[in-house]
């Protein structure tokens, strides 16, 4: 491991704003932020730049950035000691087990942002089913799930499971740049937005809600699960 990554190891350990695979927090968040604030989700977060700035504009709320990577986390989370963003946190942890990270109707609403499309696994995809499951295990209900994306794969995929799950969806922009869309939390540019903009990618918008009744993995997408991990 690089001398860089093993600096920032230690940093977050001492940062208390960083929890790492916290299974001991779930019912626990607001007693953590000391207050009652709607909690937003930054799935994939990196360095975390929605959770930073989206806390900086909205003090009534809390967000929380998720990522598996500590030393991309780092980043984040020393911005917002610096600034006093005491309603900015970060997990460190596998989002696989976001139901271990947070309790029942403890999340409002979540982002995805520029997560990895897995080309060629899409049971790791953030907007598979079985994350959407997991997501509804602890989000409140009519709580929006936005997808921010480069990968026409991605939104396509996701637009697949909408229909196949009866989601709803709030929001639909391709290409928000084009469209004059990027305004309010979606100008925010994280650093892999700005890589895949130097490169002149489009940058879709998918925004949703979960239906009431429970989501269910389609068996068709279990098996392709199957074969993917027997490819390992
Ligand atoms: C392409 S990067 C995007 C980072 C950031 N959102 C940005 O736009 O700059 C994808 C991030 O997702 C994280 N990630 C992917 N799958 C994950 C999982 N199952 N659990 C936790 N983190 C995951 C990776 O560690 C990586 O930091």
């Amino acid at each position: 491991m690089g001398h860089k990554k093993l600096i920032r190891f230690r940093a977050i350990e001492g940062f208390r704003n960083v929890l790492q695979y916290p299974k001991h927090m779930p019912g626990t968040w607001h007693e953590f932020f000391q207050n009652n604030h709607p909690i937003t989700l930054e799935l994939a977060c990196g360095k975390g730049e929605y959770s930073v700035n989206l806390g900086r504009e909205h003090r009534n709320r809390n967000f929380v950035g998720v990522d598996i990577k500590g030393n991309r986390i780092y980043n984040g989370a020393k911005i917002a000691i610096q600034e006093g963003l005491d309603n900015v946190a970060f997990v460190r942890g596998q989002i696989d087990h976001l139901n271990e990270y947070f309790a029942e109707n403890e999340v409002s609403d979540l982002w995805i942002v520029f997560s990895d499309p897995f080309l060629k696994k899409p049971k790791n995809r953030l907007t598979h089913p079985r994350f959407l499951k997991l997501y509804q295990q602890v989000m409140k209900e009519g709580g929006v799930i936005k997808l921010k994306t480069d990968s026409r794969e991605l939104y396509d995929f996701t637009h697949e499971v909408i229909a196949e799950q009866s989601c709803s969806i709030v929001e639909d922009i391709q290409d928000i740049y084009s469209k004059g869309k990027a305004t309010g939390a979606l100008a925010i540019q994280t650093f892999y937005e700005k890589m895949h903009l130097a490169e002149g990618r489009t940058i879709y918008y998918l925004a949703f809600t979960l239906p009431a009744h429970p989501i269910v993995v389609p068996e068709r997408r279990k098996k392709e699960a199957e074969e993917d991990a027997a490819a390992e």
